[in-house]
């Protein structure tokens, strides 16, 4: 047990070091002629990406990072992607922001961080956003896109028949399993599927993939589907609520603390509430592994309550669009719209945990009276925007979408 909890992490940071030092010798792209973009100080490719661009692949060779303060840098993509997936995240993340149906999408966002150009690169500019793995060990990771097609009402008819050719099952289905990474019995020993695994999946086997994605924690599968279950009805309530905003080509992304992780980088307090949660697991005594659960949310940190500012402080310049705003604007006036602005979320996300405890009242599996009250290792976050479109209507593919995905949680529940 000790020997697990112990063992190092150190294959997964050696793999991504070696990449991060391969790719800074500027390595021609195999076949596309290019050069990689130069890796800006104090970053490596993201070593726990499960799909979407890749860091030295593709035409451009730009992909995800992760810079050493732990935020993850998304590569600002072409016009007009790039704009408007900036432009989106920063009228959520307006400290200003006054509108319900932005601010109670928040909590279901990585936080934006600020928009970050490297001074060795005046070219490129990044994302800076709160690394949704980021309090996870040993995580299994899944990036599902939602919709029942991948492409905008602006694309072509070529950008249409690419995107329909990829995928049949899609326009039934409304989703697809894009990348997963799922945990092995140590970190570095994890085992990522990409897209062609996810595409690979007929309707009739999707079930098989969700299943595949849950095997990195067995004894605490029927927890972690429910709580997914659960998680997945608040973001589908908050689409059921608005008629503003259509998200194409948008991912959810799932994870899950593995079943064995490497307690070795915690404090001591942290490590002791681990060990005595795996203690409660391995001796079949739920309640002594859900009271030494640690630091686990239901919802990613409110903004305004995070650990920004010592990020900053680490030497990453931010550009001043998400940050700092406080010239000419009374800091009581602030503080105040903050506070309308922080009721307003979390009446949303009581009255969204309200109805949801109510809708999943029938389901087959429940959890032990003792423990109604169970924090599950899980998070969850709605990533990739640069196909989000505003028309005066709901959003009904996605709904669609996220209902089916729903409906397959369940199935996989019942089965268990
Ligand atoms: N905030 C985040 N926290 C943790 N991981 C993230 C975050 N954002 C992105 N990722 C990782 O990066 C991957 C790609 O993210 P994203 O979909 O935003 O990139 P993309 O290049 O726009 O994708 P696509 O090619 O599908 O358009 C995700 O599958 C996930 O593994
Ligand atoms: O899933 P695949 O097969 O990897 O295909 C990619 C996927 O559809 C991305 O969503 C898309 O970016 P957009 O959604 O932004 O169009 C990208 O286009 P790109 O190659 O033009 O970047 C495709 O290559």
């Amino acid at each position: 047990m000790s020997k697990v909890l112990l063992q190092p992490r150190t294959a997964e940071k050696k793999r991504t070091l070696e990449d991060a030092e391969k790719n800074e010798k500027e390595e021609v792209l195999e076949g596309t002629g290019c050069t990689n973009p130069p890796l800006p100080r104090g970053c490596r490719p993201l070593a726990h990406q499960v799909a979407g661009h890749r860091y030295g692949q593709g035409r451009l060779g730009i992909g995800m990072l992760q810079h050493m303060d732990g935020s993850i840098l998304k590569p600002v993509q072409p016009p007009p992607r790039g704009k408007r997936e900036v432009g989106f995240y920063q009228k959520i993340f307006d400290a200003e922001c006054d509108d319900p149906v932005l601010l109670t999408l928040q909590p279901f966002l990585p936080k934006l961080l600020g928009v970050w150009t490297p001074p060795s690169s005046s070219l490129d500019s990044y994302m800076k956003l709160e690394d949704a793995c980021r309090r996870f060990r040993n995580p299994s990771i899944l990036d599902i896109k939602i919709g029942r097609v991948s492409y905008d009402p602006e694309a072509n008819q070529e950008k249409r028949a690419i995107e329909s050719a990829k995928y049949p099952p899609l326009y039934d289905l409304g989703f697809q399993l894009l990348g997963m990474r799922v945990s092995g019995p140590s970190p570095n020993e994890a085992i990522f599927y990409d897209k062609k695994y996810g595409r690979s999946l007929s309707k009739d086997r999707i079930t098989e993939g969700l299943d595949l994605f849950l095997s990195g924690n067995v004894p605490w599968k029927k927890y972690i589907v429910k709580a997914f279950i659960q998680r997945l009805e608040m973001i589908l309530s908050w689409f059921e609520s608005q008629k503003r905003y259509q998200f194409y080509s948008s991912s959810l992304l799932l994870i899950y603390e593995g079943e064995f992780f490497d307690g070795s980088s915690d404090s001591d307090e942290e490590f002791i509430h681990k060990f005595f949660f795996f203690l409660g697991i391995l001796h079949g005594c739920p309640m002594l592994a859900v009271n030494h659960l640690y630091k686990v949310s239901m919802f990613p940190q409110p903004a305004g309550n995070n650990d920004t500012g010592s990020r900053e402080s680490r030497g990453v310049a931010l550009s001043s669009s998400t940050t700092g705003r406080e010239s000419g604007y009374s800091s009581e006036v602030e503080s105040k719209n903050r506070r309308q602005s922080a009721a307003i979320r979390n009446e949303f996300v009581a009255s969204l945990s309200r109805r949801v405890e109510e809708s999943t009242r029938d389901l087959k599996y429940r959890f032990p009276p003792e423990i109604v009250d169970v924090r599950i290792e899980c998070e969850y976050t709605m990533i990739d925007f640069a196909h989000v479109f505003e028309e005066p209507r709901s959003d009904v593919d996605y709904i669609y979408g996220l209902r089916n995905l729903i409906a397959y949680f369940r199935k996989v529940l019942k089965q268990l």
